[in-house]
């Protein structure tokens, strides 16, 4: 592609050399770079690519974006001086790439829970309705019935605008896709063509990156404040910030609530391990979805599908038959009628929803047992909020590792624990590894009882110093009970 047509649209501060040249590539990685490719420096929380020019142009890279020129500059490459190369890479990418997003109605699903839930779920409801629809999650990417393995909640700029351009090439007319917050504040965005967005919640999550509880407000909504007119912004009414998210949004605002009037209206009938039984929207159905905050997410997921305009009764009788994601609120039960739940909790409202859900649904005399880790180089204020609430709400309570990332995972238990109040200590263990504490939950348990194993959901890794070793919660979980039936 021409790089004048790349630049449509782009602010730029300074230009040095010429924009009528071929460019086959944009990248902000200087490790992968091809002859003739587009570099962006961008300057990052580790790194800052400025640092890497000198060695892209030596690697056949024709093109500089940047914020600052390099006083030695090259007579036959082209410096762009932008003010922001994040904004610029998603703006160019997606000329690039020619505006994938703006040829499928494209969905982003924003919160600090229950995106991937969301957005898995309108995926399904929508190819059960008959179309040819694109999902971008935590869990996996799909185009239709082909997976594609997911790195990040949002992908970066490239990988996003190429996997909805594979999207389009492949009959999608739907793409539903989780906007996580970092990907706000980084512009993985930018350039997006939003057909509607949709809240779920905003708790604590993520102060490492954010700072304040205020500037995670201000990215979420960031989101909402930059769709455009035709679309619409659809928000949880319950939520203390919901309302936050659409002041400022040209979005038609529509909202969800199961405790006050609004747009879209649940009631929780019933709530049992065999699903939700919900009045929605004055219908009577049952769902295989367990706990009152999926009430919340089935309903966000209805009022998607209706202002997609599709037929309220076909969507209440496909999405009754559906199933969430995986790893989240799954369970099995062991011979000896032990019942042992794998769910992705990992902040701590999330962790007080699932174990004040299961004390909803449990009969009384039996133990809940909750093993639970906090990830490493993620959140430290979030560990001992954690580990308290989940004293809180269980009989039993074992602290163990979950992605320690490069921290010492007994340092990050010993954080934990800060969080545990004298009289809850004795009902606590502390267990690092993480297959020992499952295996002692297990011998724990009498018939009954219910575990609970929260933090690490669909993973299939246990991530240390840089390498993912293989561990699957369910899989432990399941050979454990196994063994003491
Ligand atoms: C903190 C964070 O979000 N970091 C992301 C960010 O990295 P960064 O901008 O800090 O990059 P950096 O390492 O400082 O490098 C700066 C620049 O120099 C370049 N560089 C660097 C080294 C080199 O040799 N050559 C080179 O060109 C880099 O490509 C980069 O452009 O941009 C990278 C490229 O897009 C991401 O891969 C990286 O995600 C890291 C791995 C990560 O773990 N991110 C998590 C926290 C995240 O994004 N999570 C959210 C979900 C959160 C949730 O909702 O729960 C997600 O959307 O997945
Ligand atoms: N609507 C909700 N409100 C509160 N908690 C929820 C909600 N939906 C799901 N959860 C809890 O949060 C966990 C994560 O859910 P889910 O994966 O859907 O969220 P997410 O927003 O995609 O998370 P991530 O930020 O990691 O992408 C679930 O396992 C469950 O414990
Ligand atoms: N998207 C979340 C996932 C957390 C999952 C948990 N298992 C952990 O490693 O902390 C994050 O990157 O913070
Ligand atoms: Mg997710």
């Amino acid at each position: 592609m021409q790089l004048q047509d790349v630049l449509y649209g782009i602010a730029i501060t300074n230009l040095v050399g010429v924009t009528n040249r071929e460019v086959t590539a944009l990248t902000f990685d200087s490790r992968q770079i091809i002859k003739d490719a587009v570099f962006f420096a961008i300057k990052g929380s580790l790194s800052d690519g400025h640092k890497y020019i000198a060695d892209t142009i030596n690697a056949g890279a024709s093109v500089v974006v940047c914020e600052q020129i390099p006083e030695l500059t090259q007579a036959e490459v082209t410096y762009i001086q932008v003010e922001n190369t994040s904004v610029a890479l998603g703006a160019m990418t997606a000329n690039f790439y020619h505006n994938p997003s703006s040829k499928l109605k494209l969905i982003g699903i924003t919160g600090t829970n229950g995106k991937t839930t969301i957005a898995t779920i309108l995926f399904k409801l929508f190819r059960e309705l008959g179309f040819s629809v694109g999902l971008i999650s935590t869990v996996q990417n799909h185009i239709n019935d082909t997976i594609i393995p997911a790195t990040h909640t949002t992908p970066n700029p490239v990988a996003l605008n190429e996997l909805l351009q594979d999207m389009v090439d492949g009959g999608c007319e739907y793409c539903f896709m989780e906007v996580s917050s970092h990907a706000v504040v980084q512009h993985r965005i930018e350039g997006l063509t939003f057909a509607g967005g949709v809240f779920s919640n905003i708790t604590h999550d993520h102060l490492d990156f954010h700072k304040t509880f205020d500037n995670y407000i201000k990215a979420k909504k960031t989101f909402f404040d930059g769709l455009p007119a035709t679309a619409f912004a659809l928000t949880n009414l319950d939520d203390r910030n919901g309302m936050v998210m659409l002041q400022n949004t040209r979005a038609t605002k529509q909202t969800y609530a199961l405790k006050q009037l609004a747009d879209f209206k649940a009631k929780v009938v019933e709530n049992s391990f065999n699903g939700l039984h919900l009045d929605i929207d004055h219908s009577d159905v049952f769902f295989k979805l367990v706990g009152s905050f999926n009430a919340y997410n089935l309903l966000a997921v209805y009022g998607t599908a209706v202002l997609l305009g599709q037929d309220k009764l076909a969507v209440l009788t496909a999405l009754s038959n559906l199933t969430g994601a995986e790893g989240r609120f799954d369970y099995i039960t062991s011979s000896q009628n032990i019942i042992g739940i794998v769910d992705y909790a990992h902040t701590p409202d999330a962790v007080q929803n699932v174990l004040s859900t299961i004390q909803d649904i449990r009969k009384g005399t039996e133990q809940v047992i909750t093993i639970i880790g906090c990830g490493g180089d993620r959140d430290k204020t979030k560990r001992p909020v954690m580990a308290q609430v989940a004293c809180d709400w269980s009989d039993k309570v074992i602290l163990t590792s979950d992605n320690p990332r490069s921290e010492n995972p007994q340092t990050i238990v010993e954080e934990m624990e800060k969080g545990v109040s004298p009289t809850n200590k004795r009902k606590t263990l502390s267990i690092v590894d993480r297959r020992e504490a499952i295996k002692t939950a297990c011998h724990l348990a009498r018939p009954g009882d219910i575990i609970l194993l929260a933090g690490k959901g669909h993973e299939k890794y246990q991530e240390i110093n840089g390498v993912r070793y293989h561990f699957d919660d369910k899989e432990i979980l399941t050979e454990q009970l196994n063994l003491i039936s």
